[in-house]
């Protein structure tokens, strides 16, 4: 059986009287590509950013790569990827510089950037954009770079929040093309998504409703319990209770 790399009890944020997560449970393994569901305004992103030692818990607890989620945040950030909605990518800055520029930030020394920074782009087929500006790059590929930048430092673990968002089908299948592989080389891939073909590319997916967990299973497994075709119908049936969102 895997090693569990995440796993929290009765995470809870409040922001003064308003609850944003509720005493949220469960635990991810290592390699499983773990989906973070929910409607818009369900508290994924607080949850995630609380796993990721950037937003302290109100209460509850949990580890994440092995390290106390409330003591030990400054060595969660190091040993982990973080891909935000807004990407931490530099616009006025190059290609090659973002990639040095955060390789340096995971502490990898020049020697090491130059030489994976060569393989990256090759695999990417990004050689010719080395040189380009990010902000002259399209959407889809910004997303890629943005993931190649997050896991270059090979983390235990990456937290990508709705990283294909705004891309055309064709694009997002290669952006999880990128996921699977990253999985395959033990990297555990915790996604939120608003996509719900995604979702069945998930080994595991969790549904938040109103801050609190309301299921957590294997997309077949939600399917059945649900009696439903598609996560699509799972999610609908759920976020329908949901009181908050748009
Ligand atoms: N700093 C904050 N102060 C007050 N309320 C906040 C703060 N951050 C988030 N919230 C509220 O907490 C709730 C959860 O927000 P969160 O961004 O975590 O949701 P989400 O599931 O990620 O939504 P989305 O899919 O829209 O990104 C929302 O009602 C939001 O308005």
């Amino acid at each position: 059986m895997s090693k569990k790399v995440i796993e929290v009890f009765n995470l809870t944020k409040k922001f003064g009287n308003f609850t944003a997560v509720d005493r949220i449970s469960f635990d991810v393994k290592e390699g499983e590509i773990f989906g973070f569901l929910g409607a818009n305004g369900a508290g994924k992103t607080t949850a995630m950013q609380m796993l990721c030692g950037i937003s302290m818990p109100t209460a509850g607890e949990g580890t994440v790569a092995g390290y106390d989620i409330i003591k030990e945040n400054e060595r969660i950030k190091r040993n982990i990827g973080y891909m935000s909605q807004k990407f931490s990518l530099y616009e006025d800055l190059k290609v090659w510089e973002n990639i040095r520029l955060f390789g340096g930030i995971y502490g990898l020394s020049d020697k090491t950037i130059a030489e994976k920074t060569n393989e990256l782009l090759k695999q990417l087929d990004f050689e010719q954009e080395r040189n380009t500006l990010v902000k002259y790059l399209p959407l889809g590929w910004k997303q890629k770079l943005a993931f190649s930048v997050a896991i270059f430092h090979e983390p235990r673990i990456v937290f990508l929040d709705e990283p294909t968002g705004g891309v055309d089908p064709a694009m997002r299948r290669q952006f999880w093309e990128m996921i699977y592989d990253a999985a395959d080389r033990g990297i555990t891939v915790f996604v939120t998504t608003h996509y719900m073909d995604e979702a069945e590319y998930c080994n595991r997916v969790s549904i938040m409703v109103d801050g609190r967990i309301d299921a957590l299973d294997t997309p077949a497994e939600l399917r059945r319990r649900f009696s439903a075709d598609s996560m699509d119908e799972v999610f609908r049936q759920l976020a329908r209770k949901a009181k908050r969102g748009d």
